[in-house]
C-alpha cells in the first residue's frame, strides 16, 4: 500500500533522512526511533507537506511528489503538534475537515462527525469551543479529524501523547477496528502501544533505517540475552559491563534486568524479551558488533 523508495531529505546541508526504503501494507505499522531520528520528517513527506530531496513515496501506487493532490484525497494526518482554531467548536472543525475531504452532502457530514466524535469520546464536547478543551481532548479531536472521510491511509504522529490510560485503551480499540480496512502508521515513543497494536515496525536512527520487521522478529533478536537477577548492593560495579534495562534498590539488594550475550552472574536467570528489550538490544549496537 505504501512504498518508501530511497527517500533522502537534506535541509541546509544537514541530512535528515538517508536513503530510506521499506514498505507498509494494510494494518497498523509502528515508526520508532529516538528524538531527532527523522520520524516526523518522514511522516511529513508521506503527508505531502514536505518534498523529499531524493527518492519518492508511493501511496496506493500514486507518487506523493508527482500527484500530491490525489494522494491527499485518501490520507488522514494527525501532525505531531495538532493546532485547531480555538474559537471553533469541535463540530465546526470536523465539519471544515469533512468539506475539505469532499463530503458535500450535509447529512452525510453530520453522520460522519457524530461517529468520529463518539469514537474519541467527545460527543458531549462537540458544541463547545476548542479553547475550552484540555490537552488530551484536543489530541482526541486531532485523532477524530484524521479519520474523517474514511481515508485508506492514516498517519498519526505521536497520537497518544497526553491521553490518560482509559483514552489510550479507547484509542487502541479504535485503530484495531479501523486497521481492518486501512493502513495506519503510528510514529511513537510509546513502545507498549506498538507492542499492543502493531504487527510490523521500522526503527529509524539518526535519519537511517536501522531495522524493519515484525514485532515478533524484533523481540526474538534479544532472545536468550535478557537476564534478571538480585545482587548485593556492594556488587553494583558489576553492572558497568552490561546494558542495564532496569535497576531497583530494595534494602541492601539490587533487582536488575540487563542484556548480556552470556549469563552475567551465577544468580542471573534468562527471561523472555519484550519489544523494549529487543529495541534496546538493537540500538545498543549489538547488530553492528
Ligand atoms: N526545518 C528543519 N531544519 C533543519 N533541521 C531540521 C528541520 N526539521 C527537523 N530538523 C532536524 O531533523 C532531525 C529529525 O527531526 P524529526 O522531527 O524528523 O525527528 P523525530 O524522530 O520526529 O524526533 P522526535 O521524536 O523528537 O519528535 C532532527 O535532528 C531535527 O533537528
Amino acid at each position: 500500500m505504501i512504498q518508501i523508495e530511497n527517500v533522502s531529505k537534506k535541509i541546509n546541508n544537514k541530512l535528515l533522512l538517508n536513503n530510506i526504503e521499506f514498505s507498509i501494507s494494510e494494518g497498523i505499522f509502528g515508526l520508532l526511533g529516538h528524538n531527532g531520528a527523522g520520524k516526523t520528517t518522514l511522516m511529513r513527506i508521506m503527508a505531502t507537506l514536505l518534498p523529499a530531496t531524493n527518492g519518492d513515496i508511493r501511496i496506493n501506487g500514486i507518487s506523493v511528489s508527482r500527484n500530491p493532490e490525489k494522494v491527499r484525497q485518501f490520507i488522514g494526518y494527525l501532525p505531531q503538534h495538532f493546532h485547531a482554531h480555538p474559537q471553533l467548536t469541535g463540530i465546526e472543525l470536523l465539519d471544515y475537515v469533512a468539506v475539505m475531504k469532499g463530503i458535500t452532502n450535509k447529512k452525510a457530514r453530520r453522520a460522519e462527525i457524530t461517529k468520529r466524535l463518539d469514537e474519541v469520546n467527545l460527543s458531549n464536547k462537540g458544541f463547545e469551543k476548542i479553547k475550552t478543551y484540555s490537552h488530551g481532548m484536543k489530541q482526541r479531536l486531532g485523532i477524530a479529524q484524521a479519520f474523517i472521510g474514511n481515508p485508506s491511509v492514516v498517519l498519526l504522529d505521536e497520537p497518544t501523547v497526553g491521553l490518560d490510560p482509559e483514552e489510550r485503551l479507547r484509542f487502541r480499540r479504535l485503530i484495531a477496528k479501523e486497521s481492518k480496512t486501512k493502513s495506519i502508521i503510528l510514529s511513537t515513543h510509546v513502545i507498549t502501544d506498538v507492542e499492543a497494536c502493531c504487527y510490523d515496525l521500522a526503527l529509524l536512527n539518526k535519519g537511517s533505517l536501522l531495522l524493519n520487521g515484525t514485532v515478533e522478529s524484533i523481540n526474538e533478536l534479544a532472545c536468550g540475552k535478557v537476564w534478571e537477577a538480585i545482587i548485593p548492593i556492594n556488587q553494583k560495579k558489576l553492572l558497568n559491563e552490561y546494558q542495564t534495562l532496569f535497576v531497583k534498590e530494595i534494602g541492601y539488594e539490587l533487582h536488575v534486568r540487563l542484556i548480556a550475550e552470556e549469563k552475567p552472574f551465577q544468580v542471573a536467570k534468562a527471561v523472555a524479551p519484550t519489544l523494549e528489550d529487543g529495541l534496546f538490544y538493537v540500538q545498543g549496537g549489538a547488530l553492528h558488533a
